[in-house]
């Protein structure tokens, strides 16, 4: 019987983990790069930053978090661009 040493969740969480600390990198440049008394532009702009993750590792918990910043701005609902609505295009995705 051959041990596995590694699960596909456990593989999938510390890709999680990884991509959540890039994330938070490029949240900090966006941050500090706008002070908070700047008005922005009401136009449509793709996102500064994505977070991706595996089914059940935790993305929701982490938008959640980051969604209490007042400089950031992030969509309700899961938009899945990338996987399901690509065909829709850039326009779209805005
Ligand atoms: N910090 C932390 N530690 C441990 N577990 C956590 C954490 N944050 C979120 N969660 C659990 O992650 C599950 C939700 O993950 P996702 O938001 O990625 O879900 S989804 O796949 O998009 O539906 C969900 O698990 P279930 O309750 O079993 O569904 C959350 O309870």
């Amino acid at each position: 019987m051959s041990k596995r040493l590694c699960g596909e969740r456990e593989i999938g969480v510390a890709i999680l983990l990884v991509l959540s600390f890039l994330l938070l990198i490029v949240a900090k440049y966006v941050i500090i790069g706008e002070k908070p008394t700047e008005k922005r532009s009401s136009a449509k702009k793709l996102p500064q930053a994505i977070i991706i993750g595996v089914k059940k590792g935790g993305t929701r918990a982490l938008l959640e978090f980051l969604r209490q910043h007042p400089n950031i701005k992030a969509p309700g609902p899961e938009v899945h661009f990338f996987d399901k609505n690509y065909h829709l295009g850039l326009e779209w995705y805005r």
